[in-house]
């Protein structure tokens, strides 16, 4: 791993006020931002552990992680919540395992610097990796709703761990299963192998009226009920007002207006709720990042399933096979538009009852006569390469291929096999941003420039035994 350049200046601060945490967390810089939330490098002062402290700036989006991270304790491809701080009035503090870089970060790196890409047995283990993590979401009935290559993290030993649960919702019924995949493979701690085989403990979802301070986290709960991937039956609560989005963040992080560039001047909004906190309601289709969303949800389902992981992890295969986004749509019609372009338009015969979507009929496109195919968009790849991108990328979601199934998949099981962890390539994120270009850092630091302190120039946090103290610049 290369070295972590200076970091950027901090612009989130209430973190260093919290003394249950600083007492138990030396703060060390801060690694990254997203829609709601600021993500620090930190210290646990007990033994040194580095971990990542993940301020969340918004209830639902803190109450859906820490619930979906309870039920997926000691999964190994899903990433660690630690403990979490949460007091009323405060924002939610995440303590997660410290992931360095992810495979957004592969990518890119494969694209700039490898000569021939990812090699062929790298690509089997990202896709192993990532399918077990799903699969084990999918066991739990978590549906994740914003799988995207950044929100696959990576540690240094090679280690891929979905994180990012912000968006996720848990299925209230429980589903059924059909076989075992975690006796194939060999990089698979024992110990997983044993949690995944124990029947699914019930956890109790967070209460909504007692918000805690510092839950802490032992016990093993990454357990698998058998399962019916295909279910649509969601446990409710309430997403904030939202609409339009581009392909690098997440739906609800830019959710505005509906879809004002819109080739077809067509009113095209999505709800502004879904569902209630206690129970059954209909999903938001806002959700997710427009380049891995499912074709259902830019239709504006609210009734969709488990399946929409697996379209956005055929997005992500596509791009591990030929480091280009598969479908970069720059609003959400042409997002739909780039889609039949390439796999044909959607219609009653590849998809029966898709015209029933609630947006199908708003929304017309024209015919696309010679669709691109997906062998065009994955050159130089293999037939079966192309089969399994093609298995996940089916208009229908009741035909699209399940995590587990996948993992049985003949183009997994055959030379040249996944290699192990140790041979992977693992490109750290900072050096690649730093060498692409500064216009991107620079973007960087002016993302999310809401703090009180930015009219005052660059500021310097340092926590103190009392607190903390800022020196600005
Ligand atoms: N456990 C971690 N270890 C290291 N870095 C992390 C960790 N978790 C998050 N990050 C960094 O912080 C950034 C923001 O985190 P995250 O994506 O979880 O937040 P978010 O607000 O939910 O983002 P999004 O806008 O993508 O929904 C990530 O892109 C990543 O760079």
């Amino acid at each position: 791993m290369e070295e972590h350049p200076p970091s950027p200046p901090s612009k989130s601060w209430s973190i260093y006020t919290r003394r249950e945490i600083t007492s138990k967390y030396e703060i060390l810089e801060r690694v990254g931002s997203g829609a709601y939330s600021d993500v620090y490098r930190a210290r646990r002062r007990s033994d040194s552990l580095t971990v990542a402290l993940k301020e969340v700036h918004d209830y639902q989006s803190a109450f859906r992680e820490i619930e979906a991270l309870q039920t997926l304790q000691n999964c190994p491809n899903v990433i660690v919540l630690h403990e979490y701080f949460w007091r009323e009035d405060e924002d939610a503090v995440l303590v997660l395992e410290y992931l360095p870089t992810d495979l957004a970060a592969v990518i890119k790196a494969a694209k700039k610097k490898w000569e021939g890409g990812i090699r062929l047995g790298e690509v089997k283990r990202w896709m192993v990796q990532i399918l077990r993590g799903l699969d084990v979401c999918h066991r739990n009935s978590i549906v994740h709703r914003d799988l995207k290559p950044s929100n696959l993290l990576i540690s240094a030993e090679g280690l891929l761990k979905i994180a990012d649960f912000g968006q996720a919702r848990i299925l209230l019924a429980p589903v059924f299963v059909d076989g075992d995949a975690y006796n194939q493979f060999d990089e698979q701690p024992s110990s997983s192998q044993t949690a995944f085989a124990r029947p699914a403990e019930v956890v109790p979802p967070l209460d909504s009226q007692v918000i805690e301070e510092r839950g802490e986290l032992g016990s093993e709960k990454c357990g698998m009920e058998p399962y019916d991937v295909r279910t649509n039956d969601f446990s409710g609560d309430i997403d904030e007002d939202s609409a339009t989005h581009d392909g690098g963040t997440s739906c609800l992080a830019t959710c505005a207006a509906s879809d004002v560039e819109d080739p077809f001047q067509q009113t095209y909004s999505y709800e502004a709720e879904e569902g209630r906190i206690d129970g059954n309601g209909p999903l938001t289709s806002c959700v997710g990042t427009r380049w891995f969303r499912a074709p259902e949800l830019l239709y504006g389902s609210t009734n969709y399933g488990l399946e929409i992981d697996l379209w956005s992890v055929g997005c992500i295969f596509a791009e591990l096979l030929s480091l280009e986004p598969l479908f970069p749509g720059n609003s959400d019609i042409d997002q739909l538009g780039k889609i039949f372009s390439i796999l044909g338009n959607l219609t009653d015969e590849v998809w029966p009852g898709c015209v029933r979507l609630p947006d199908y009929k708003i929304i017309s496109f024209g015919k696309v006569e010679k669709p691109v195919g997906l062998e065009a968009c994955l050159p130089n790849r293999s037939p079966d390469e192309v089969l399994l991108v093609r298995k996940l990328l089916c208009f229908d979601p009741a035909s699209r291929a399940t995590a587990m199934e996948l993992l049985h998949d003949k183009y997994l099981n055959e030379e040249p096999l996944p290699i192990p962890l140790s041979e992977l390539r693992i490109p750290s994120k900072h050096g690649i941003q730093d060498e692409d270009s500064s216009v991107e850092w620079n973007d960087y630091k002016d993302f999310d420039s809401d703090s009180d302190f930015d009219d005052f120039g660059s500021s310097h946090i340092t926590t103190t035994d009392n607190g903390f103290s800022i020196r600005f610049t």
